[in-house]
């Protein structure tokens, strides 16, 4: 008989992780979708599988399946002595209104508009030049955000969610950046929301959040930021410096240094700084957000024409 390598044994069972790798975010979209976490905080912050089935109107069957498996994945905690379900840091997260809630961003990746190109990954690798997007849907992702307004929100809401965290660490670690600046431009700002962190935290600064003309004229205003729309290719308003977040991962390195040189020529010599924020894949070091930064990486290749994430070698970049 053939006795399986302990390498063999656990390929066995972690095969099963990606033949149901949808699973998870599905389920907790669903979680979004019911409201789950909120119905949970505004019980008191705990509550019985028949109560929640009925505050989220689910049959207690369908909701018992859903709660065992989010339980499971540290969504939720099932306390044995009263058989009440709590939240937990986790399930946190995915409420509907919490400041401190990704669930927009996880809506966003999940809707059927951005799963798309996914799908079209192995053409994707196969070819030059055309992106994944394009190629699901006809147009590249900003044409096809400025037709379509609900794909628009549904993807500024993402990145806002996101943005606030963002902007919370950004200041909190490198905080010192934004002081002597009486003017900032974010350059691809999307809705303004991370501007009007920075405006918040630091409001000594006027905030211009410059953006597509479909995606400002959606935004909300917002106190300290006014919002100016154009082509950053064309034209960048004038500051006293720049701010551009997650904007060059979408574009070709000839493409970076024509945005770039816009920011440039928008700030004068002092104080002018353009502070740019991405992710960055530190090759050979240890990091917590490795997989998520990878899986940035490879959504860069499936939803862009020649965008990128950075890595980082010990010899350069990658
Ligand atoms: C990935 S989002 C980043 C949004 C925001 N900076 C953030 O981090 O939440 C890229 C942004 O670039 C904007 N964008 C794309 N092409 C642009 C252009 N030619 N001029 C100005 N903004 C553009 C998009 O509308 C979108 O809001
Ligand atoms: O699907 C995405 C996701 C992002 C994204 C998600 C989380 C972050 O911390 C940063 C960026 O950005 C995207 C993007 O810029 C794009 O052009 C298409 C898709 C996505």
């Amino acid at each position: 008989m053939d006795v399986k390598s302990i390498k063999e044994e656990k390929a066995e069972v972690e095969i099963w992780q990606y033949v149901f790798g949808f699973t998870p975010m599905a389920v907790v979209k669903c979680a979004i979708e019911l409201e789950i976490a909120d119905a949970v905080e505004s019980r008191g912050g705990a509550v019985s599988l028949p109560d929640l089935a009925s505050a989220v109107a689910c049959s207690p069957s369908a909701l018992g399946r859903i709660m065992r498996y989010l339980t499971h994945r540290g969504f939720f905690e099932l306390h044995e002595s009263t058989n009440q379900y709590s939240n937990t840091p986790l399930s946190l997260l995915i409420l509907k209104s919490g400041a401190n809630s990704l669930a927009p961003l996880l809506v966003m990746e999940a809707s059927p508009t951005m799963l798309a190109p996914w799908h079209g990954l192995g053409a994707r690798a196969s070819r030059d030049g055309s992106s994944g997007f394009k190629a699901a849907h006809g147009e590249e992702i900003w044409e096809f955000g400025s037709q379509n307004p609900a794909q628009s929100k549904l993807f500024n809401d993402g990145m806002a969610s996101h943005a606030r965290r963002a902007v919370s660490e950004i200041v909190e670690r490198y905080g010192g950046v934004f002081e002597g600046i009486g003017s900032l431009v974010d350059v691809g700002g999307g809705d303004g929301t991370a501007l009007r962190c920075i405006v918040e935290a630091c409001p000594w600064i006027r905030g211009i959040n410059y953006d597509l003309p479909h995606v400002v004229s959606a935004a909300q205003q917002r106190q300290g930021v006014e919002h100016v729309a154009g082509d950053m290719f064309e034209h960048v308003p004038k500051a006293d410096a720049a701010f551009i977040m997650w904007v060059l991962h979408d574009w070709s390195d000839d493409e970076c240094v024509q945005i770039l040189t816009k920011c440039r020529e928008a700030v004068p010599k002092e104080p002018g700084k353009v502070i740019i924020a991405e992710a960055v894949i530190f090759e050979g070091e240890e990091d917590k957000y490795r997989d998520v930064k990878l899986a940035l990486g490879v959504a860069m290749l499936s939803h862009t024409d020649k965008g990128k994430e950075i890595g980082l070698l010990k010899s350069g970049i990658s």
